[in-house]
């Protein structure tokens, strides 16, 4: 008898195409009857800014509540947007192999950041990335948007013709109701997504630009997926169990947990302009981490890079908490709007 596993998601296409990935290479690795059951967030509900919603756990919460109350057996996030504080009774039990932690701009007509004209209307709904992109090109026009990623690309002039393929952007799917209607479209000229999440949903075709990390860093956990237990079923010895462990990938969950260390010491969010990009080197085992606190109108840019052997998740926190401190000493919190209530 296999072991019966539900495993929860939001609705929205990109968590969909995320949960059934990790779904199957779960079912590779052990004798599991894998079910998806759907649940809805508050991200999902509400139409405001996320920079507005005051950021941690909006696209979490309701995944880690039917964990907590047996509606679901696993859950799977975008490691981005899960806090860095630990849950009550839950465990991330596996970070799996990291995908493309770059983020990727999708222009018009071929466009680079570098060949867009000067006033260009460039959508994104992160402060990280407005922060860079002004820093870049202080002559572009950064434009707050929201919307899962058929809506954001859906923006952008002569990207708007094809979506998702992969999922559903209106009916009772829809994550953000009204907003595939709503949204204006073909108003941007450009917008800046993961490419993670691009690639996930099968549209790398619409990108023009993949900005190389210490060009544009990646949000921390930008591109890997956790994948959340209740922490009596993560120590268990069942298939569940040992199927975690083998779908766990040591050197991603090592940047990861760096990366985030940076951002747990700054007390930011995923709206602070706080980017983290950490990996280990497959020769050496050493870990690199580059971290950057960017004024949100661009007009400072404070990068630094850090490097140690990080043998162990604990290591890596530590290199993460250091470059963290680093940044503070050189005006960190003077730059940008820090601390946890931003
Ligand atoms: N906050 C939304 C979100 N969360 C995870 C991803 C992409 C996938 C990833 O980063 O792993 C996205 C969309 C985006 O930033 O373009």
């Amino acid at each position: 008898m296999p072991q019966q596993v539900r495993i929860g998601t939001r609705a929205s296409a990109l968590a969909l195409t995320q949960t059934g990935h990790v779904a199957d290479a779960l079912a590779d690795l052990a004798d599991l009857a894998v079910e998806t059951v759907r649940v809805r967030t508050q991200g999902d509900r509400v139409r405001a800014s996320l920079a507005s919603l005051g950021g941690t756990g909006v696209f979490v919460t309701a995944l880690r509540d039917a964990l907590l109350d047996g509606r679901c057996d696993v859950a799977v996030h975008s490691l981005k947007d899960l806090p860095t504080g630990p849950a009550d009774g839950l465990v991330v039990a596996a970070v799996p192999p990291r995908a493309d932690a770059r983020d990727a701009l999708c222009a018009r007509d071929g466009l680079t950041l570098a060949t867009l004209p000067a006033g260009a209307r460039i959508g994104t709904g992160s402060p990280r990335r407005a922060a860079q992109l002004r820093a870049l090109r202080p002559d572009v026009d950064v434009v707050d948007i929201r919307g899962n990623v058929g809506t954001r690309l859906g923006r952008v002039r002569g990207l708007d013709a094809t979506t998702v393929a992969t999922g559903s952007q209106v009916g009772p799917d829809a994550p953000h109701p009204g907003v595939a209607t709503d949204a204006p479209r073909g108003d941007l000229d450009a917008v800046v997504l993961a490419a993670a999440g691009l690639g996930r949903l099968g549209r790398l075709d619409a990108v023009t630009e993949w900005f190389a990390p210490d060009v544009l860093a990646p949000a921390p956990g930008q591109g890997a997926l956790a994948v959340e237990v209740r922490t009596a079923d993560a120590a268990a010895d069942t298939p569940l169990a040992h199927a975690l462990r083998a779908l766990d990938d040591p050197p991603t969950r090592r940047a990861v947990v760096a990366e985030r260390a940076v951002l747990a010491r700054l007390e930011a969010g995923c709206a602070a302009p706080v980017g983290a990009w950490g990996r280990v080197d497959d020769a050496t085992g050493a870990l690199a981490l580059d971290a950057v606190v960017a004024a949100v109108d661009g007009s400072r840019v404070l990068r630094l890079a850090a490097r140690g052997a990080a043998d162990d998740d604990a290591a890596a926190d530590a290199l993460g908490r250091q470059l963290a401190e680093d940044l503070l000493a050189a005006g960190a919190d003077r730059l940008a709007p820090l601390g946890p209530t931003r």
